[in-house]
C-alpha cells in the first residue's frame, strides 16, 4: 500500500484544470499515485484515500457570501462526480453517517440513490436573518441548510452531485407528564393555541440541525489557527479525514458528532421579533436522566422546567424557545460519565470532590465548549434574552460574548432539585454558576453529601 504521507501536502492549490475531459484524465492520471497497491482486506484499486487541490475541482462554496447562489451549496459526498467536485471534508448525517456506510456496505442502500424531496420542505419558515450572510456569525452550522433542495437543484443535477439538507423543519404536538401535571395544578393553562387541552398536549414548531463547520470560523471562535485546528481534528481522530491536511482549499468540514434540535413554543415569527418577550433554556443531553429519570443531577427537572416557562411566555404574548444539544455528559459521553459516578460513590459523594472526579478521569471537567452553541440563536434571528433559564456561566458568557445581551437569569427552582444531585447543583454555585441563593465555600461543600452504594442498593 502506497503510504500517503503529509510531506505531499501541497502549499498551495494548484492551477485549476480547463475542461471537464481533461480534468477527468488529469485527476485519474494524479489519483494513481494515492491508490493502495495491495491491501490485507482485498482488492482495494478503485479507491483513494485522500485527494489533492491539483486533483479537483471543487465546486465554489464561499462560506458567508451575500447572497444563496453566490455563497454555493456544501458538498460532500464523493459519490456520482463528488470525489473531484466535493468541496466539504467528512460525511453527512454527524454520526450516523458510519450507519450510511454500513446500510451501503452491507448493501441494503445503493449509494447513488437520489433523494425525493417531495412534501418535505419546512413546514414553518425562519426569517432570513443577515447573520446568514457573513462569515463570522455562524460556523458551527449551514444557515442555507434547509433550503438546499430547492436553492441547488439544479446544481445537483447539473453537476451530477448529491447536495442533501442539513436543516429540516417541522410541527409536532408534545404530550409530557410534567406539563399535564401543570395544567392540572393551574401553573399552566388551556388556551387551545400553545396548550391545546386539559391533558397538557401543546404545540411545537422544531428543527433539526446537523453540524456543518466553516473551519477558520471555529478556529477564530476557538483562539487558535486554522491550522492548529485541522492538525488537531486529523491527529486526535486517528488520521480519520485525511483531506483536513491535504487539502487545505477545502474550507468546510461536517464533524461525526450529534446536532441539535431547536424547540419553539408560539408563533416562530416572534422568536426574531425584538418587540416580543423570549425565553430561552439552552439544554445538553444527559440520556440518563432527560430520557430514564435518573435523580443525580438536575437535568430532566430543569428541561420541564424550562419548558413550562417557555409555554407561559408564548401564552403571555411572546416566545420560548427550548435548544436541545446532543452533547451527552459534557460532551465525554455516558461510559465516561458512569466511571464518574462509580468514582464519586465510592469515594464520599460530595460537592466539593465533585468536578475533581471527573477531572480524575477524563483530564478536564467538561467539553461541551459552548463556544458554537450561540451560532443557532444567531440563525434563528434572537437580538436578546428576555428569560434564560439557566445558572451556567459558560453558556451566559459565550451568548453574550457573541453580542446577544441576556436580561434576566432564572435558576431552577429549590423544590425542583432532585434528592441526589444537590451535590451537583452546590458544586457548580461555587464554581461560578449564577444563582440568587448561597455560594457555599469549599469548607461547607464537603458536608453536602450525595448518597453512596450502600445508600443506593
Ligand atoms: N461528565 C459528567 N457529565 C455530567 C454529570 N452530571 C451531568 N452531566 C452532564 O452535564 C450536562 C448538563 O447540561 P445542562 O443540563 O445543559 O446543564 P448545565 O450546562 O450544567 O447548566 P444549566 O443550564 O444551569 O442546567 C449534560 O451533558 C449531562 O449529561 C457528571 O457527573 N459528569
Ligand atoms: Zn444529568
Amino acid at each position: 500500500m502506497s503510504p500517503v504521507s503529509l510531506a505531499q501536502t501541497p502549499a498551495a492549490p494548484a492551477a485549476p484544470v480547463k475542461t471537464a475531459r481533461a480534468r477527468d484524465a488529469h485527476v485519474a492520471k494524479q489519483l494513481e499515485s494515492v491508490r493502495p497497491k495491495s491491501s490485507p482486506v482485498g482488492d482495494n484499486d478503485d479507491l483513494v484515500l485522500t485527494t489533492y487541490p491539483e486533483d479537483s475541482q471543487p465546486i465554489p462554496l464561499a462560506w458567508g457570501a451575500a447572497a444563496p447562489q453566490t455563497r454555493g451549496p456544501v458538498v460532500a459526498s464523493h459519490y456520482r462526480d463528488g470525489l473531484v467536485k466535493h468541496n466539504s471534508i467528512g460525511a453527512h448525517s454527524g454520526q450516523y453517517c458510519v450507519y450510511h456506510a454500513l446500510a451501503v456496505g452491507s448493501k441494503q442502500l445503493d449509494p447513488n440513490h437520489v433523494a425525493d424531496y417531495t412534501n418535505s420542505q419546512p413546514a414553518f419558515s425562519v426569517p432570513e436573518q443577515k447573520s446568514w450572510y457573513n462569515k463570522t456569525d455562524i460556523v458551527a452550522m449551514d444557515p442555507l441548510g434547509h433550503l438546499t433542495p430547492y436553492l441547488f437543484d439544479e446544481a445537483s443535477k447539473s453537476e451530477n452531485v448529491d447536495i442533501r439538507p442539513t436543516i429540516a423543519i417541522t410541527k409536532a404536538t408534545m404530550q409530557l407528564l410534567e406539563l399535564k401535571d401543570a395544567v392540572d395544578n393551574n401553573r399552566l393553562r388551556v388556551d387551545g393555541r400553545v396548550v391545546l387541552n386539559s391533558s397538557g398536549d401543546v404545540s411545537v414548531s422544531k428543527v433539526a440541525v446537523e453540524p456543518v463547520w466553516y473551519l477558520p470560523g471555529v478556529a477564530e471562535r476557538f483562539g487558535v489557527s486554522e491550522n492548529e485546528l485541522r492538525r488537531a481534528l486529523f491527529k486526535d481522530t486517528n488520521g480519520m479525514y485525511p483531506e483536513l491536511i491535504t487539502r487545505p482549499d477545502i474550507k468546510v468540514f461536517l464533524p461525526p458528532i450529534g446536532g441539535l434540535t431547536v424547540y419553539i413554543f408560539g408563533d416562530p415569527a416572534f422568536v426574531s421579533d425584538p418587540s416580543k418577550k423570549l425565553a430561552l433554556r439552552v439544554h445538553d443531553e444527559c440520556n440518563g436522566s432527560d430520557v430514564f429519570g435518573s435523580d443525580i443531577c438536575t437535568c430532566r427537572p430543569y428541561l420541564m422546567f424550562g419548558i413550562e416557562e417557555a409555554v407561559k411566555e408564548a401564552q403571555n404574548g411572546g416566545s420560548g424557545v427550548v435548544i436541545y444539544f446532543r452533547k451527552e455528559g459534557r460532551a465525554l459521553g455516558e461510559v465516561t460519565k458512569y466511571l464518574v459516578y462509580n468514582a464519586r460513590k465510592r469515594g464520599g459523594d460530595t460537592a466539593d470532590e465533585y468536578f475533581h472526579r471527573t477531572e480524575c478521569i477524563a483530564g478536564v471537567r467538561d467539553m461541551r465548549f459552548q463556544q458554537l452553541m450561540p451560532d443557532v440563536l444567531k440563525w434563528l434571528g434572537i437580538t436578546k434574552i428576555d428569560r434564560m433559564l439557566s445558572m451556567s456561566n459558560m453558556k451566559h458568557d459565550a451568548i453574550v460574548e457573541q453580542g446577544i445581551p441576556i436580561i434576566e437569569r432564572i435558576p431552577i427552582p429549590d423544590e425542583l432539585v432532585p434528592p441526589d444531585s444537590r451535590v451537583e447543583i452546590d458544586a457548580k454555585i461555587n464554581a461560578g454558576y449564577f444563582t440568587n441563593g448561597k455560594i457555599m465555600n469549599q469548607d461547607e461543600l464537603k458536608n453536602v453529601q450525595g448518597r453512596t452504594w450502600n445508600d443506593v442498593v
